[in-house]
């Protein structure tokens, strides 16, 4: 006879401790409960990561289910997993009902993430009891501190439960008292007791690997061997011959019976963990040993393959010589083996294994999901030094031994500083919320169209108008949509041409501040309001949406001019991160940009980036610890983007989200965007580079560039954007990654400490202008040829007295040395012709210095870099351009003009940088464009 049939005679059912998607399908496993007795099957994350991440069984299963639509890494897990369970309970269900609910169980576990924590155990049994909806399931708990109270409540609520990772004697007495409680609840509510079924699963073999490694050690440092030797084999099967002798105890006496009479089962022992691990010992030793009554063994298919073969089952072996397991059990504490104490760290160890099998799992699940997606046209590759990688590989691991992206999902403040990071979280969740609500969208543009609007105009700063500025950059213009514009300047020349550029009578007016009270977009409100006033008249309010944060000034103003549209904000959400809420989609909506695509392929980002994907296949967590590492520990923090010509206005963006997120402090990254790209040579040791190569748009020799850099050494992150709405999935991406390269760097993310330091410096000269109708005066340092030099003691002191303008700058570019960068920051219009020769100011100080070189437009850098110019590492070296402004344009309802503020916000930003020690020097221009001209002539005469 079948050796393992005969097993049921002796009152053991055999389980089978593997699950496998073909195994169900082409019925081996029905016809095992048929040929070998087999009565039920157990599973955990291990066996789930050998079926799943090491075959093509499920291949087509999960391609079809993506097909439907998009999903996480844990519900494609889920669907897969339960998939199986499903079929595997309904192979059993025959032996579930002919053995009235004793037997016929499949056992699925609840995520080994959870382990120590109560209320998400029971929550997520719950849920996976109603998923999977099968009578004959089993949840797996672990019978961890914080597992027990989780398997009482569960059990009181009817589940059947299968406690898991059970060792110690004394807690498996614990269990077995919260499923006597857990019952007596259950018969209180009227629960069918006869159906409520638990095991408790003991886990045999790891118990001998650990207790004769023990042994071993103690036998190397000169214990008597003969005698410890003896020992070796022994405890596993001793231990549990005296948890049997437990139970027997325990299911016995007046309140057992009472339930009992209720038609209670016992809740069996079930011996786990049987396969020999040491390949001397026979390998049906985990079998053969433990034959009891009302007992369950679940093998894996070799050990059972094996006590099919040669298995001598002999009756009630698990109760023979109790007084000799009691002598192994005193004899190895003598030995200085604590059982209770190897227990203990077997359960720590149990956890973090199926933690680790299930970081396997969801990885090899992720890894399939963006193959699915993206095929080869949308990846991400690292390109790391070796002691680069190595420190990269080291806090990834790091990452995933304490589970950080999950606890980032969490919102835990403790992944950053501990501060209020908590509050900043909303952007991880928002894409799913405004893909629900995205019919108001549509709506509105819908709307935009009716009303026939040719322009729309975008006033704000900083997050609130460089994410609009990308799409509408690289989207263009739309037939049969508005043009876009957008006003981040309070430089009058731009102020007036923004509004000179549209039709004022069919242009729509999106005013965008989360908080309503920065003063830039306020000033251009009250500008425009009066412009399209004296078109419009009365209607005019008509024309203006506002996109702000529920309750703000800017809501209150809207409502009192009669705006179209207000639309809300979410206030966990800052503004840099914003362009993934309102502030994003409703400039992409009045652009005829396709909202639902858009988020799509944000929501695939996201998902990618998800709590349930693994560090190593987490792309936004990737980039995020390479640039963080980078930084902190080899000083490369001058993030050089380099992106496809269709892409390019990322950069400003990027700058924004990187600089204002980690600049402070004294450290943080320093974004350096659209600096002409070079040879190898031109780049000094501190920098990290980020190419977005847009697959349909791949310029050759930035490719061959960026490969050259590669080739050299310096560290590349390598992203391919298939499709320009793939954008969408940057903007999350680059979000996960700056608030994870935060966490690396050891500031909040979410925070622009030092941003307010320029504002309340330019409200104070303001206030000064309204009062004594003037700004502050102080000398110049030089001046010659309408410009004028402006430093603070120190910076002049530094300077020296030189003969002319080239002199200065020489000795102010000699001022960067290795490791500093150079950033000229320039009060003056924003247009074609400005960028173009400080460009290639830029790039001459670049391959002259062999700095990092930035270039940024006031005030607009103010709300984005300027942050990390003031708060981060003391590494720059300023040149600030001003100007004094041909036209000026007045601010309605104000005694200032756009011109003034302008000045007070470069006087200002000056002053902020002189009091934090910034090598900065002021250059002022009394006519912009000769000023211009001697000023890029000077420069390049200073460094030729
Ligand atoms: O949307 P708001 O509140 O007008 O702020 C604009 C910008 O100013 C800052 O608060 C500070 O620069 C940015 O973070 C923000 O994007
Ligand atoms: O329920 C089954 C257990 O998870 C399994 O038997 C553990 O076995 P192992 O120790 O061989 O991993």
């Amino acid at each position: 006879m079948n050796p393992l049939k005969q097993l049921e005679a002796f009152g053991q059912s055999p389980w089978l401790d593997f699950v496998r998607r073909s195994l169900i399908e082409k019925g081996e496993l029905a016809a095992m409960t048929e040929r070998d007795g087999l009565k039920g099957v157990t599973s955990n994350p291990s066996i789930f990561e050998k079926a799943i991440g090491h075959s093509d069984e499920y291949d087509a299963d999960l391609k079809a289910f993506l097909h439907d639509g998009d999903q996480g890494v844990g519900a494609l897990y889920e669907h897969l997993a339960i998939g199986d369970i499903r079929a595997g309970a309904d192979a059993l269900r025959p032996v579930y009902d002919r053995t009235h609910a004793r037997d016929g169980y499949i056992s699925l576990e609840v995520s080994p993430y959870l382990a120590n924590d109560t209320e998400a155990t029971v929550n997520e049994a719950r849920r996976l009891w109603k998923t999977v909806d099968r009578p004959n399931l089993m949840v797996k708990v672990p019978a961890t501190p914080a597992g027990i109270p989780a398997i009482r409540t569960l059990i009181g609520e009817g589940l059947n439960i299968n406690v898991t990772l059970l060792f110690a004697i004394s807690a498996y007495e614990a269990v077995v008292h919260a499923y006597i409680d857990g019952l007596e609840t259950l018969a209180k509510a009227g629960g069918d007791l006869s159906r409520s079924a638990s095991v408790a699963s003991f886990f045999i073999s790891r118990i001998d690997s650990l207790v004769d490694k023990k042994l071993d050690a103690a036998i190397a440092k000169g214990a008597d061997k003969a005698a410890l030797d003896a020992l070796h084999g022994k405890a596993a099967i001793a231990n549990a011959k005296l948890a049997y002798a437990s139970y027997r105890r325990l299911f016995s006496g007046s309140r057992w019976e009472s339930l009992a009479a209720r038609g209670a089962q016992t809740q069996r022992l079930l011996w786990a963990s049987t396969s020999t691990k040491n390949p001397s010992y026979p390998d049906t030793l985990y079998v053969e040993t433990l034959i009891g009554r009302d007992t369950v063994n679940t093998m894996p298919p070799a050990t059972m393959d094996a006590y099919r073969d040669h298995g001598k089952p002999v009756a009630d072996t698990i109760e023979s010589d109790v007084p000799g397991a009691q002598a192994t059990i005193a004899a190895l504490g003598a030995a200085g083996v604590d059982i209770e104490a190897v227990a203990k760290e077997l359960v720590v160890d149990g956890v973090k294994q199926f933690a680790d099998a299930f970081d396997q799992l969801l990885g090899a699940v992720a890894m399939r999901r963006r193959k699915t997606f993206d095929g080869d046209r949308a990846s991400f590759a690292l390109a790391l030094a070796p002691d680069i990688q190595a420190a990269f590989d080291k806090e990834i691991e790091a990452w995933r031994a304490d589970g950080r992206i999950r606890r980032l999902w969490a919102s835990d403040k403790t992944v950053w500083t501990g501060a209020d990071e908590d509050h900043w979280t909303g952007w991880l969740h928002n894409v799913d919320h405004e893909r629900k609500g995205i019919d108001e969208l549509i709506a509105f543009a819908s709307e935009v169209q009716a009303r026939g609007y040719t322009d729309v105009v975008l006033l704000g700063m900083g997050g609130s108008s460089l994410g609009p500025a990308v799409l509408a950059e690289t989207f263009g213009h739309r037939k049969g949509w508005p043009r876009f514009h957008m006003l981040d300047s309070t430089d009058p020349a731009q102020v007036a041409a923004v509004a000179d550029a549209c039709a004022l009578a069919t242009t729509l007016v999106i005013v965008s501040s989360k908080s309503g009270s920065t003063l830039e977009p306020n000033i251009f409100m009250a500008y425009f309001y009066d412009r399209i006033r004296a078109v419009s008249g009365d209607a005019a309010g008509r024309q203006f949406v506002a996109v702000t944060d529920p309750g703000s000034a800017l809501e209150t103003a809207a409502k009192e001019h009669g705006f179209g549209h207000v639309f809300h904000g979410v206030k966990s959400i800052g503004g840099r991160y914003s362009v993934l809420s309102k502030f994003g989609l409703v400039p992409a909506a009045a652009i005829g940009l396709d909202l639902p695509a858009c988020l799509d392929a944000a929501r695939r980002m996201a998902r990618g980036c998800g709590p349930d994907v693994p560090p190593s296949e987490n792309p936004g967590l990737r980039l995020g610890v390479a640039l963080g590492v980078c930084a902190r520990h080899f000083k490369r923090d001058k993030v050089t983007i380099i992106a496809s010509p269709a892409i390019a206005s990322l950069g400003a963006w990027l700058e924004q989200l990187l600089a204002e997120s980690t600049g402070k402090q004294g450290h943080g990254l320093i974004p350096v965007a659209d600096e002409a790209t070079g040879a190898p040579g031109v780049y000094g040791d501190d920098r990290f580079f980020a190419y977005l190569e847009l697959a349909d748009g791949v310029d050759p020799k930035q490719r061959a560039a960026v490969a050259a850099i590669e080739a050299a050494g310096h560290p590349v992150a390598r992203i391919s954007v298939g499709t320009p709405i793939d954008i969408w999935q940057e903007f999350f991406r680059w979000a996960m990654a700056t608030a994870v390269a935060g966490s690396v760097i050891g500031i909040n993310p979410f925070d622009q400490p030092d941003v307010e330091a320029s504002k309340i410096a330019t409200r104070k000269l303001t206030s000064e202008y309204e009062k004594s109708g003037k700004l502050p005066e102080t000398a110049p340092i030089y001046s010659a040829d309408g410009i004028a030099l402006y430093a603070d003691a120190p910076n002049a002191k530094a300077l020296g007295k030189q003969g002319d303008l080239t002199a200065y700058l020489r000795g102010h570019l000699g001022r960067a040395g290795a490791g500093d960068y150079v950033a000229l920051l320039a009060y003056i219009q924003r247009d074609a012709a400005h960028t173009e020769v400080l460009q290639a100011a830029r790039t001459a100080i670049r391959d002259r210095t062999h700095c990092a070189t930035c270039l940024g437009f006031g005030p607009r850098f103010l709300h984005s870099t300027g942050q990390a110019y003031k708060g981060g590492p003391n590494s720059g070296v300023f040149i600030q351009i001003t100007s004094d402004d041909a036209h000026d344009v007045k601010v309605p309802q104000q005694s200032y003009t756009f011109g003034i503020v302008k000045a007070a916000q470069a006087l200002g930003d000056l002053q902020v940088l002189q009091e934090r020690g910034r090598r900065a020097l002021r250059v002022h221009l009394h006519d912009v464009e000769s000023g211009l001209r001697t000023l890029t002539a000077a420069l390049h005469a200073a460094i030729g």
